[in-house]
């Protein structure tokens, strides 16, 4: 696998009053995924970004980004990274296209008036790019900061809290334009407190929680844990084990032996419950109650967030 593009090294974060908003995160960024750091308010997430995009200083740890220490390199690395915050500091005299060729002077990148229609056609700006920003709706505004990310041609994209108060339609824009870019190759981290957009867009998603990073893992096999289903069986007879005979079932005790559980996958066509009861049977267990639960992704948020990423990592 290449090199990631992003490699970030036991990072802390404490702030001048004393808060500790990050401690000893570590992550490495994969070339062209699209990434997605998810967690509540207050989590982390831009402070992260912040020190990545070299906004913010972190206490210890390092990071690098396409091979540049953002510190000691800061200049290179921060050209290669385009930055859409969350915050609206747009409000402003100049025009739409001079903001975007002077955002991309500023990057010491050559003129390139062809990259920026494109980009402001592709956000429904062209019809503006003679505006004056602070003449423009919310909607239009974010539309502009996104643009203005976009001006030097970034291999890296971050976007904070993208879709947060944006319409339907912006949003849409906005996947589609995401997903164009990296099939262009480029690599984009997102932040969210939505686990359905971090659940739609990413290819990998981090979970933040009180500036610790508790889950890194492919998307789709965090769906496949969270797509599993348990039934529990109250038994009529306590049991001392699961017996023998069972052994090969995804089946565990608990409550403290008056209850079996069998997790299965809502994926699969299969759940195996006929069998398994027609087996039950067999062994004389019986029971006088069954019900089903299901583990959603809010659920495993839920509990990541309350410090049990046991549960979500098993
Ligand atoms: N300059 C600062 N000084 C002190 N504390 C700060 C500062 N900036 C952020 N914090 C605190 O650090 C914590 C993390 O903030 P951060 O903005 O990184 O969280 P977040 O996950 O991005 O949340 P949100 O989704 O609300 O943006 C918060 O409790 C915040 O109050």
């Amino acid at each position: 696998m290449s090199s990631p593009i992003i490699s970030v090294r036991n990072l802390d974060k404490v702030y001048a009053s004393g808060f500790h908003a990050l401690r000893d995160v570590s992550l490495d960024i994969r070339r062209g995924e699209i990434f997605a750091l998810l967690g509540p308010n207050g989590a982390g997430k831009t402070t992260l970004i912040s020190i990545i995009c070299g906004i913010v200083k972190a206490s210890s740890g390092s990071v690098t980004v396409d091979g540049h220490d953002i510190v000691r390199d800061y200049r290179a690395a921060r050209s290669t990274i385009g930055l859409v915050p969350q915050e609206l500091s747009t409000d402003t005299f100049e025009k739409v296209f001079a903001t975007l060729r002077f955002s991309r002077g500023l990057f010491g990148k050559a003129p390139d008036p062809a990259h920026i229609e494109k980009v402001l056609r592709e956000l429904s700006l062209w019809d503006k790019r003679d505006s004056k920003i602070m003449t423009l709706s919310g909607g239009m505004k974010r539309r502009v900061l996104i643009a203005k990310a976009l001006a030097h041609e970034p291999s890296i994209l971050f976007l904070d809290e993208p879709t947060a108060g944006v319409d339907v339609e912006l949003r849409h824009d906005m996947w589609r334009m995401v997903r164009r870019l990296r099939d262009e190759g480029a690599t984009i981290i997102l932040t969210t407190h939505y686990i359905e957009e971090a659940e739609e867009m990413a290819d990998r998603i981090g979970v933040i929680a009180k500036g610790e990073l508790v889950v890194v893992e492919d998307k789709a096999t965090l769906m496949r844990k969270l797509g599993r289903k348990q039934l529990t069986l109250s038994l009529r007879e306590r049991l001392a084990a699961v017996p023998a005979a069972l052994a090969d079932q995804p089946l565990e005790l608990a409550q403290d032996g008056h209850a079996l559980v069998y997790t299965f996958d809502t994926q699969t066509e299969e759940t195996g419950i006929a069998a398994l009861l027609k087996r039950l049977a067999e062994q004389g267990i019986d029971f006088k109650d069954l019900h089903s639960s299901e583990s959603s992704l809010e659920e495993i948020f839920v509990g990541l967030v309350h410090g049990k990423p046991q549960e979500a990592a098993a």
